[in-house]
């Protein structure tokens, strides 16, 4: 995959691309990152990329020659066209189901604004995609955009080691995940649930997706709506109905 981040900022994304699992699958060739600072596009002599607004009002707005200009470049001559994608809190609110969608994927570009915002015409005739990582402002677009890109990148195939799993992850299944435990088997007289120990596979399979469940129906009850369930999970939903009274 191909990933070109239009930015102000190039040098917010180095350690980014550099470190953890990310930095490996760049090392891997699993992706190709590239950073365009759109300010090298403006054609006025201060470089300048923001102007003020028509009408008034505060704050300055991302001019549209210079991010044009570093799209037309970036897809010049290219058959397929990707997908160009415009960090906003005015955008739709990141879901993983996004996620896998963008990992399937050949090139991706990300807009990342600052300022006040963006000429319209950039929303309007440039974007593909305008994405929100949720209902708060940050000052500019950088970090949404690295959490997009590190949420599709681990999904890109020999990404993730075997250590890692993105199937059984919170959200991948529609569920949140179950919780999770480690050596030593009593911690500070914290015992961890007997049925881990056991070593029985189906047993441990039921008692994860159980905790699962009970986790989703305690936390975000939302993400239940319109789930498909079995009889015994239908009455799982019950059981802790009634635990909770
Ligand atoms: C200060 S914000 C501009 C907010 C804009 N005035 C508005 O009300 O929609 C500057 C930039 O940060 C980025 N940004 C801020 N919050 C974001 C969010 N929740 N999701 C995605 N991008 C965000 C966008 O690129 C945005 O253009």
């Amino acid at each position: 995959m191909k990933i070109d981040v239009l930015t102000i900022f190039p040098r917010l994304f180095e350690p980014f691309f550099e470190e953890s699992i990310i930095g490996k699958a760049r090392e891997k060739g699993k992706v190709h990152f590239q950073t365009i600072n759109f300010r090298d596009f403006s054609t006025n002599k201060h470089q300048t990329v923001d102007d003020y607004p028509y009408g008034g009002g505060g704050g300055m707005v991302l001019k549209p020659e210079p991010i044009f200009s570093a799209v037309e470049h970036l897809t010049e001559g290219t058959e397929k066209k990707p997908r160009v994608i415009l960090m906003c809190p005015q955008g739709k609110p990141y879901r993983q189901s996004k996620a896998e969608e963008l990992a399937q994927e050949e090139h991706l570009i990300f807009i990342c604004g600052h300022y006040e915002g963006y000429d319209e015409r950039i929303r309007k005739y440039l974007v593909t995609d305008e994405i929100s990582i949720g209902d708060y402002v940050l000052t500019g677009g950088e970090i949404p955009a690295m959490a997009v890109i590190d949420s599709v990148v681990r999904l890109l195939p020999g990404v993730l080691g075997n250590e890692i799993s993105a199937v059984t992850d919170s959200h991948s299944t529609g569920l949140l995940e179950h919780p999770h435990y480690t050596r030593p088997p009593i911690f500070r007289e914290w015992e961890v649930p007997e049925v881990l120990l056991s070593g029985h596979h189906e047993n441990i399979e039921k008692w994860r997706r159980k905790e699962s469940l009970r986790r989703t129906w305690k936390r975000r009850r939302d993400l239940l709506e319109g789930l498909e369930l079995n009889k015994e999970e239908q009455q799982w939903l019950k059981q802790f109905e009634q635990d909770d009274e």
